[in-house]
């Protein structure tokens, strides 16, 4: 989507409060011309009375009319402003969060760089319309106030606006070299402190691998080379901001200059000096203001794409796509749709299900299963033969390219809000849990309802654990889950599933973190719960047996399915699988 018609469909967002914001600027830079005017009559008028005249006083008296004027209107428009600004940054964080939600194993981002999208990307359109409307009001006033100085002196006015054109060529002269080093400056300081992060999560491996010399001295590498870009780049923006800021001082000692030699200038009253200094005042304000539009343009379009490049599949106009925001008053009632009054699983069907990373190319194609209420299946393969995935575009978790998925022999349409409980709970390879009580990572806001609360844990095998752990179930877990071993954390994660009525229960490969005895026992006590259908991952031999059925993908293909019995006979992939000849 290019970058005007993303920000055209922005404005066009509650575009009432933009329009009302657009007088602003005018209303600001019109009382600005007619401070100006009043500080010119108001001079000239005591330099021929030689005394405060009653003109002299009424002319005071303007000042603060006019000042009282901008306060008031701007007072009321600002409320639109902020109004305007937070809807349509929060519209691109709501869009942007909505289809992160609906495809969360499509993004795989870290931390830092989400906060980053969601906090200075979503703002950059902001910016530049903020920062268009107030270059908007600048060019009127610097068109109306050429005009007034033109009929005072076109002269002086033609040569003091000299200045501020040589001005404005140094800088578009500066502005290709300021946003390179810009730029370089950046991404030295986002090396610095990707290597900070990285080494902060590696220190055990640093450290045995007795690597701490070459490290820093890496780190010091690091250093020396932002510090070099960081001058370089604040050398530049000091310099153009010190032009930027001695703009007016040179047009006054020009005309100061132009006094002093020219006989034209004795033809100029002070009233007429003060406001051609008034004038070059906020004259210089355009200059500075362009210069950054210019730049804002640069960036908001770089913004943009970074934004779109998140939607992958998704079109790109999703994230400027219009919908309610709740920025004042009291949050509408939050819904959960009730599945519950939905069929139980008796079939579950999936017919040429395909997708492809689009980063790799690879995925799965063309695969087709059928699974009975009440039944083991599962699915096994080799390392990146594409079991993951499956799970993954199955679950809405990747939207599908080709196929379809029936429940009960009804297409499901939308897999990301239907495989959710009470029709289906996902434990993925690694759990995602929170720096909280063990209690509260298992219930995840459900009501604590002891009876279904003990049940998932002895289920999850996590009863004899809760023993040993020092306050039970309000023990505190750490950041992910850390003061757990690899497998209580996987078993944290199974509970959470078990606690959740979810007709189907879908596991990607529990063997990882878990000794086969008590995957075993996990297995043993899980196949006993009433009501439930099994899709695992796996490649332990004591599940393969128990399977009722048995898929073995190779390079993201189903080779072959049916019972054990039948693979082993049939297929040389599970064959080898099942002699552990691959991994
Ligand atoms: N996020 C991704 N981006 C690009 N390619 C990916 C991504 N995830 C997986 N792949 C690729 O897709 C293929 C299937 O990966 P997948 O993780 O589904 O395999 P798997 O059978 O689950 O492997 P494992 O046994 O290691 O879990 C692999 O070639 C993998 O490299």
């Amino acid at each position: 989507m290019k970058g005007y018609r993303y920000i055209r469909r922005l404005t066009g967002y509650r575009f009432w409060l933009f329009a009302l914001t657009l007088p602003m600027p005018f209303i600001f830079y019109a009382t600005r011309l007619i401070f100006g005017l009043v500080l010119q009559n108001f001079f000239n008028a005591l330099a021929e009375q030689h005394q405060m005249t009653v003109t002299a006083w009424l002319w005071i008296a303007v000042l603060p009319l006019s000042a009282l004027l901008r306060g008031g209107i701007s007072q009321l428009l600002a409320r639109a402003q902020v109004l305007h600004s937070f809807s349509i940054v929060g519209l691109q964080q709501r869009n942007l969060f909505m289809h992160i939600l609906e495809r969360p194993g499509t993004y795989a981002r870290a931390a830092g760089e989400t906060i980053s999208y969601f906090r200075d990307d979503t703002q950059a359109c902001r910016d530049l319309l903020s920062l268009l409307r107030t270059v908007l009001g600048q060019v009127f006033f610097a068109i109306v106030a050429f005009i007034i100085l033109l009929r005072i002196n076109a002269e002086i006015t033609l040569l003091v606006f000299l200045p501020f054109l040589a001005i404005i060529a140094i800088i578009q002269s500066l502005k290709e070299r300021l946003s390179r080093y810009r730029q370089v400056s950046r991404s030295a300081t986002a090396n610095l402190t990707g290597a900070i992060g990285e080494i902060f999560g590696a220190v055990q491996a640093i450290q045995v691998a007795g690597a701490e010399r070459h490290i820093l001295a890496h780190f010091d590498g690091l250093n020396q080379k932002r510090l070099a870009f960081m001058v370089k780049d604040a050398v530049l923006t000091s310099t153009t901001n010190a032009l930027f800021s001695n703009t007016v001082d040179v047009g006054v000692g020009f005309i100061l200059i132009l006094l002093a030699v020219s006989q034209s200038m004795t033809r100029l009253g002070p009233g007429d000096i003060a406001i051609f200094v008034s004038y070059l005042g906020s004259m210089g304000d355009l200059v500075l203001f362009f210069g950054t539009l210019l730049a804002q343009f640069t960036q908001t379009q770089v913004s943009i794409e970074r934004l779109t490049s998140l939607l992958r599949q998704a079109p790109q106009s999703k994230l400027v796509e219009h919908h309610p925001l709740y920025l004042q008053g009291t949050l509408p009632e939050f819904t959960v749709d009730n599945k519950a009054e939905l069929q139980p699983l008796e079939t579950l069907e999936v017919k040429g299900l395909s997708y492809r990373h689009p980063e790799s190319g690879r995925g799965i194609s063309q695969i087709s299963l059928r699974l009975q209420a009440g039944s083991l299946t599962v699915i096994t393969g080799r390392i990146g033969a594409g079991k993951t995935t499956l799970l993954q575009v199955l679950l809405g978790l990747l939207p599908k390219d080709a196929g379809s998925i029936l429940w009960n022999a009804q297409p499901v349409l939308d897999p990301a809000s239907f495989f959710v409980p009470p029709h289906s709970a996902y434990t993925p390879q690694v759990p995602h849990l929170f720096s909280e009580s063990l209690q509260e990572n298992i219930l995840l806001g459900l009501p604590a309802d002891a009876a279904a609360l003990s049940s998932a844990l002895q289920a999850a095998v996590l009863d004899e654990d809760l023993a040993q752990l020092p306050q039970g179930l309000a023990t505190a877990i750490g950041t992910r889950g850390l003061k757990l071993s690899g497998g209580q954390a996987q078993r944290t994660a199974a509970a959470r599933m078990l606690v959740r009525p979810a007709d189907l229960l879908v596991f990607d490969d529990l063997s990882s973190t878990l000794d086969v005895h008590t995957e075993q026992l996990l297995w043993q006590r899980l196949l006993q719960q009433p009501g439930r259908s099994y899709l695992v991952v796996s490649h332990r031999r004591s599940l393969l047996q128990r399977a009722d059925q048995i898929l073995v993908l190779k390079e993201g293909c189903l080779e072959a399915c049916g019972s054990l019995e039948h693979l082993l006979a049939t297929s040389v992939e599970m064959q080898l699988l099942w002699q552990g000849k691959l991994d």
